[in-house]
């Protein structure tokens, strides 16, 4: 963004930049309130260009009849040709910092319809200041729409990471592009709904973070062709669950039937329970080493202690997924020398043991998190959660997906997962585009099952061929 912004500055006259972000925040702010005249609008402005862009923003709704009052948190480092715009335009300053104005801002703050924090953008380090973290509560408590500036103050842009008190916003104006921490929890919660300005910057091909869309879903999803046969289509072999836990062999197999192979392949101890529920499923009781061909594994859901299944499908020479028991059971230095592609899909706490730390660390820098152990175990690794994350060894930009529901947040619903996803691996897609595509439909399945109402994860896989068609159509 930095550099960006530097090369079109270049090019443009002085501050003209910041007119069309502001211009852009304007309009998404007179949209929010429905009409701007008589409206009341508070800015809380910090001492950087994102202050400069409220108070800009504010001279324009002030201009078109809304009552404006800016909140300057620094007054003698506040934005100069914002502040007169905002005065020429009939808004109001007050300041925090003087005694006789403290509760005018509160009041000002309590009566608003509209709040717009512009306390601090791509320049913040940290959560807010002691000065701004009281307006960060006074703003939650209003019954006034927020509307954060670029980034709810007090998150890190880069990460997604939130170290102290921040900003709630409804809505968050970004600009030029999607920042990291508008995308990735725990930030990503501050934001509400985020809305893009373009600003006309030229930005660099790779991003560090990418969200894949229906469009691109669709462009990846693979479809049987005229000489397709079921082995073309690819076979996916399941070495999952154990006399204690049946299920997760047939909720793997359900997200397998419906991710794209042209056969599933069972192997373990619950094949009767699955071909009771599949009658289309090839099970066997031999162990991976002797199941015959397919063109990827998933081993783990379910598997209790089952460590030599583990050790056998890492030791085949095709893609590979490891999810749930099987993260644990995994030797580390066998997955590291792996030629062809390993997929791992842990949630936090197993993440958390994969790196040593604990749970809520992970949580909390899901981007560094993720990075780690695909650099650690020279493995992609998806990362499950509210937004859900996929990391290649070698790096690259993460792909994070946004269309889950915490109403996936079921037992069983990562066994649905990791089946649609090597299933997605035996049809030829790269470990990647396996992970990223899975969480896609997988998260618009659970939308469509749960419809606002619990369900449980075979609900679910049957939800998949819904969300396929929907992202085909
Ligand atoms: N550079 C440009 O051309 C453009 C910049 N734009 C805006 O400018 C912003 C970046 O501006 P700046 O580089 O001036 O930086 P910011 O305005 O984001 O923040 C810098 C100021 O915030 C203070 N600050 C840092 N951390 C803080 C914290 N935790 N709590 C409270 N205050 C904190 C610092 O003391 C510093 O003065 C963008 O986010 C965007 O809103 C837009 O106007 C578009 C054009
Ligand atoms: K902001």
């Amino acid at each position: 963004m930095r550099a960006a912004e530097r090369e079109l500055m270049a090019r443009l006259p002085e501050g003209a930049l910041m007119q069309r972000a502001a211009a852009g925040l304007a309009a998404a702010c007179a949209e929010l309130m429905g009409r701007v005249y008589g409206r009341r609008v508070v800015l809380l402005v910090g001492s950087g260009d994102n202050g400069g862009d409220a108070l800009y923003a504010g001279a324009r709704l002030a201009r078109r009849g809304a009552g404006v009052t800016a909140v300057l948190l620094s007054p003698e480092r506040t934005h100069p040709g914002g502040l007169a715009a905002l005065r020429r335009a009939g808004g109001r300053a007050l300041a925090t910092r003087q005694k006789e104005d403290a509760a005018a801002v509160e009041r000002a703050i309590r009566s608003a319809d509209l709040v717009v924090d512009g306390i601090v953008g791509i320049g913040g380090k940290g959560g807010l200041r002691p000065d701004a973290a009281p307006l960060a509560e006074l703003a939650e408590a209003s019954r006034a729409a927020v509307v954060a500036v670029d980034l709810p103050s007090g998150v890190e842009a880069d990460t997604g990471e939130v170290r102290g008190a921040a900003i709630r916003a409804d809505l968050t104006v970004t600009f030029g592009t999607h920042k990291p921490g508008l995308l990735i929890d725990p930030a990503r919660e501050y934001a509400g709904s985020v809305r893009l300005v373009d600003i006309g910057l030229s930005l660099p091909d790779e991003a560090e973070a990418e969200a894949l869309q229906h469009a691109d879903v669709a462009a990846l999803l693979p479809v049987p062709g005229a000489e397709s046969d079921k082995y073309r289509r690819g076979v996916v072999g399941i070495a999952a669950g154990s006399s204690r836990y049946p299920g997760a062999a047939v909720l793997a197999v359900a997200g397998a039937l419906r991710g794209g192979a042209g056969a599933v392949r069972y192997v373990g101890p619950a094949g009767d329970a699955v071909i009771a529920r599949f009658p289309e499923t090839l099970v066997s009781d031999q162990g991976p080493k002797r199941a015959g061909r397919v063109q990827a594994w998933v081993v783990g859901p379910g598997a209790g202690d089952d460590a030599q299944s583990v050790a056998e499908v890492l030791a085949q020479d095709v893609p590979v997924l490891v999810d749930a028991d099987g993260l644990r059971l995994a030797d580390r230095d066998l997955v590291r020398a792996r030629k062809a592609p390993t997929l791992m899909t842990p949630h936090a706490g197993e993440a958390a043991a994969l790196l040593g730390v604990s749970r809520g660390s992970v949580e909390a820098a899901r981007l560094h998190s993720v990075r780690e152990l695909a650099e650690r175990y020279g493995a992609t690794v998806l990362l499950k959660g509210s937004t859900t994350l996929v990391a290649s060894p070698g790096g690259g930009p993460v792909r994070v997906n946004a269309t889950g529901t915490s109403w996936l947040a079921t037992a069983g619903s990562g066994d649905v997962l990791s089946g649609l996803a090597g299933s997605l691996l035996a049809a030829g897609l790269s470990a990647l585009d396996a992970g990223s595509v899975a969480a896609y439909l997988h998260g618009l399945a659970g939308r469509f099952a749960a419809d606002g109402a619990p369900m449980g994860a075979h609900d679910v896989s049957e939800s998949i061929r819904s969300a396929w068609r929907d992202v085909m159509s």
